[in-house]
């Protein structure tokens, strides 16, 4: 088990500063200034394309930055050495293990090259999945190679761990599974978390933090609760008019459904509704709305084939 450093104020285990990353004439990172704290789950999430993979990919030093900087454990992600890359679990997608080996050489070996490993933690993700230590993992279901090489991060005993769509083609179960022995990781171990995931139910469920994107730079960071509690659901009767309606501060998405104008709207308090009156709102209703939606309405505003691209508004 990693013995958790103290939290102190400005700990951050990662820190970028105007991280670009160019591909020809295409911008995967932007200028990316964001930091992560040490400790908890923070979720990134953003559109396809956004640049979460690209980070992920630049923070491991798989791949180098066209410019600015990022700074990992302390160190330009760029130059890791051996002994902090021993520190830091990665999984992605893919869920790459060798194909020729069985799950238990694949383990032994895991077990030898980790100090930290701890069997418990390895052994609380995959006993749910119905595997033989015998078998090879060419002869393992994508979910199963999943599961193992899910556990074989966790039992690692990182001291930050990156997840790169890690749930994805999980059953109900394993998933519950894996995102219980995530948080019991982050909260016994004191591993930070950074993981990319489109699934909100999943975020809402275990991340301390949300990181947004958006083609390639920050469009928001806090905790998922607080920035849900600045958005706010407008429903007027009527088909209120989209390009005025559109152009008011904090509009982030537009519906009609059922006669009604469904209105998502950042950062906007009470006097909202004057605005939406003088549009012809007679009767209007207001809601919370949860982290999927509030997501959507971020995301959708400046998304390819939005029907009106809406104005930036600047991160919090
Ligand atoms: N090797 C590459 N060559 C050219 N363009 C690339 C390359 N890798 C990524 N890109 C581009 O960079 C942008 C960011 O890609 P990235 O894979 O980081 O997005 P993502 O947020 O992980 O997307 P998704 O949610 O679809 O996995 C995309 O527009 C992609 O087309």
């Amino acid at each position: 088990m990693n013995v958790p450093l103290p939290l102190a104020a400005g700990d951050n285990l990662i820190a970028t500063d105007a991280l670009t990353l160019q591909f020809k004439g295409k911008l995967a990172l932007d200028h990316l200034t964001m930091t992560v704290a040490r400790g908890g789950i923070h979720a990134v999430v953003g559109a396809n394309g956004a640049g979460k993979s690209s980070l992920f990919r630049v923070l491991l030093g798989f791949q180098a930055a066209t410019s600015g900087s990022a700074r990992v454990l302390g160190c330009d992600s760029e130059h890791l050495t051996p002994a902090l890359r021993g520190r830091i679990g990665f999984v992605n997608d893919e869920h790459t293990l060798p194909p020729w080996m069985r799950v238990d050489e694949v383990t032994a070996l895991q077990r030898k090259l980790y100090p930290a490993w701890s069997d418990q933690r390895y052994h609380a993700v995959l006993r749910h999945f119905n595997l033989q230590p015998a078998h090879r993992v060419a002869e393992l279901s994508r979910g199963e190679r999943a599961g193992v090489s899910l556990a074989l991060a966790l039992a690692q005993g990182p001291e930050l761990l990156i997840l790169d769509e890690p749930t994805l083609g999980l059953d109900v179960v394993a998933k519950r599974v894996f995102l219980t022995a995530l948080m019991d990781s982050s909260y016994h171990d004191g591993a930070t978390i950074l993981y990319c995931s489109h699934q909100m139910d999943e975020i809402e469920r275990v991340a301390d933090q949300l990181i947004i994107l958006e083609r390639g730079r920050l469009l928001h960071a806090s905790a998922p609760d607080d920035f849900c509690a600045r958005m706010r659901l407008w429903v007027a009767e009527g088909e209120l008019r989209a390009p005025d309606l559109a152009a008011l501060p904090g509009v982030l998405q537009i519906e009609h459904i059922d006669g009604c104008t469904h209105v998502v709207v950042f950062d906007e308090g009470e006097h909202f509704a004057t605005r939406l009156r003088r549009l012809g709102a007679d009767s209007l209703h207001q809601m919370p709305i949860g982290l999927d939606r509030a997501v959507n309405a971020m995301l959708s505003r400046n998304h390819a084939g939005s029907a009106f691209p809406l104005p930036v508004a600047q991160p919090a």
